[in-house]
């Protein structure tokens, strides 16, 4: 199964369930894995026969911009269903890092995978 990565995107949010948390914004750093096959684009070397990962990290980039959730597994849920919908996924890994959250920790967050993972071929 062929994947597209995105690592270490760094995205401003509002993010968090403490009042404090609620008036500021906090950076995520989300890792992804986007399943699709990219023989057809590397055999004609064309960027619109496969996903476009700087195209999806500014999309990933705005829809941090224009939410505010609560809980990282909201913003993970929400995110991966936008994505879904949006682009040409078979399946997705997404992990999403708050870091800095927890004391003596250097991030926290969820990893969830969502879509059908396509066969080896
Ligand atoms: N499973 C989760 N636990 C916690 C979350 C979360 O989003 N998911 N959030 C918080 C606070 O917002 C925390 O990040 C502030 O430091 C606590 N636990």
């Amino acid at each position: 199964m062929d994947q597209v990565l995105i690592e270490a995107l760094e995205v401003d949010t509002v993010i968090g369930v403490y009042d404090w948390e609620r008036s500021i914004t906090q950076r995520l750093s989300l890792d992804l894995c986007l399943a699709t096959d990219i023989r057809a684009a590397a055999e004609r070397d064309d960027l619109s026969l496969t996903l476009d990962y700087d195209a999806i990290s500014r999309r990933i980039g705005r829809f941090a911009n224009e939410h505010d959730f609560a809980l990282v597994e909201t913003f993970a849920e929400r995110l991966a269903a936008m994505l879904s919908e949006e682009f040409t996924i078979a399946w997705l890994r997404l992990t999403i890092r708050k870091p800095g959250a927890v004391a003596n920790a250097r991030a926290v967050g969820v990893m969830i995978e969502r879509g059908s993972r396509p066969e080896m071929t």
